[in-house]
């Protein structure tokens, strides 16, 4: 793995991640094109090193997959050799890694096409927003392998789509397109076919723009304030509001709007 600074860094050592910064935005490809993005240890471990060493600079990450398929899922090669000891010890690794996606500091954007599957769905859910290209495919067949989730989708997914769609997805197979996993709230936006990488760049720019302490409240406290209960949520809303505004940074942008130097908040024409 490497992280330049210039421009554009490629593939280090192990090569199985491509990573490339353009100014905030950090792109991470997953890169074993000929295994379809097979995940196994080796590129498990690196997207949790790559996150727990994001430079301070960056204000968002987007995750690819090389080639024409987002990812197949857990490297189904290394399973065979897990004990239920190793079974436990790797998907805990898999949850460590994915919760450091999750509660990231800056917004996560998969770019996603082709298969997403198990695993694979699994690591998009961690992120935070989901571009699908038209050629996506959400599926989740561990049943056919006799296997269960283990990558926290199990938690995720259903917070997503819901218990009853997860369910039908793992009992028969069900493989949803990039239109029912967008209906279903599991995309966010579908591309025409070739711009996933493309929007969810553009996505990142954008999201990479806002004061960094709102992107820290959306990411850490909203989840949490959704879960609450109510009064709790009021409270925890009222606190990181104001935090936020308490930021200088809140100050200066306010200050900016009401001398009428940045943008104003139109619908697109
Ligand atoms: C239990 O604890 C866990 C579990 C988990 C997560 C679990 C899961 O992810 S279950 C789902 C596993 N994935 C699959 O079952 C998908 C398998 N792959 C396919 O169906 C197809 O390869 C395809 C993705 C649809 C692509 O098809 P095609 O384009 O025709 O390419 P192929 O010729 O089939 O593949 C090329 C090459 O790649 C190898 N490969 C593909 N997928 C995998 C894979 N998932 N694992 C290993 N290898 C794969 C394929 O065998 C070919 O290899 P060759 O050597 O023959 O070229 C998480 C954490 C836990 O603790």
């Amino acid at each position: 793995m490497t992280q330049g600074n210039a421009e554009t860094a490629d593939a280090g050592a192990s090569g199985l991640l491509r990573i490339e910064r353009a100014d905030r935005v950090l792109t991470v490809g997953l890169n074993r094109p000929a295994k379809r993005n097979a995940l196994n240890d080796g590129i498990i471990l690196e997207i949790g090193e790559c996150f727990a060493s994001l430079p301070e600079d960056i204000g968002a990450v987007v995750i690819h997959g090389i080639g024409d398929h987002f990812s197949s899922g857990l490297d189904l090669s290394e399973l065979q050799d897990h004990d239920a000891t190793g079974g436990l010890l790797h998907s805990q690794m898999w949850h460590r890694v994915f919760d450091r996606i999750q509660y990231s500091r800056v917004p996560v954007i998969a770019a996603l096409k082709g298969a997403v599957i198990g695993g694979g769905l699994e690591l998009a859910c961690a992120a935070h927003i989901r571009v699908a290209e038209p050629s996506t495919y959400f599926a989740l067949p561990e049943g056919q392998r006799g296997i269960f989730v283990g990558g926290g989708g199990s938690v995720r997914l259903p917070r997503l789509i819901g218990v009853a769609r997860m369910m039908d997805m793992m009992l028969t197979g069900r493989v949803y397109s990039a239109t029912e996993g967008a209906s279903y709230g599991f995309a966010q936006y579908v591309t025409e076919a070739g711009n996933g990488l493309g929007k969810a760049l553009e996505l990142a720019t954008k999201v990479a723009s806002n004061a960094p302490l709102t992107n820290f409240a959306v990411l850490q406290a909203l989840p949490m304030i959704a879960e609450a209960n109510p009064q709790a949520g009021l409270l925890m809303e009222s606190l990181m509001a104001t935090v936020a505004q308490s930021d200088k940074e809140a100050k200066r942008r306010i200050r900016e709007f009401l001398e009428h130097k940045t943008a104003k908040v139109k619908p697109k024409s």
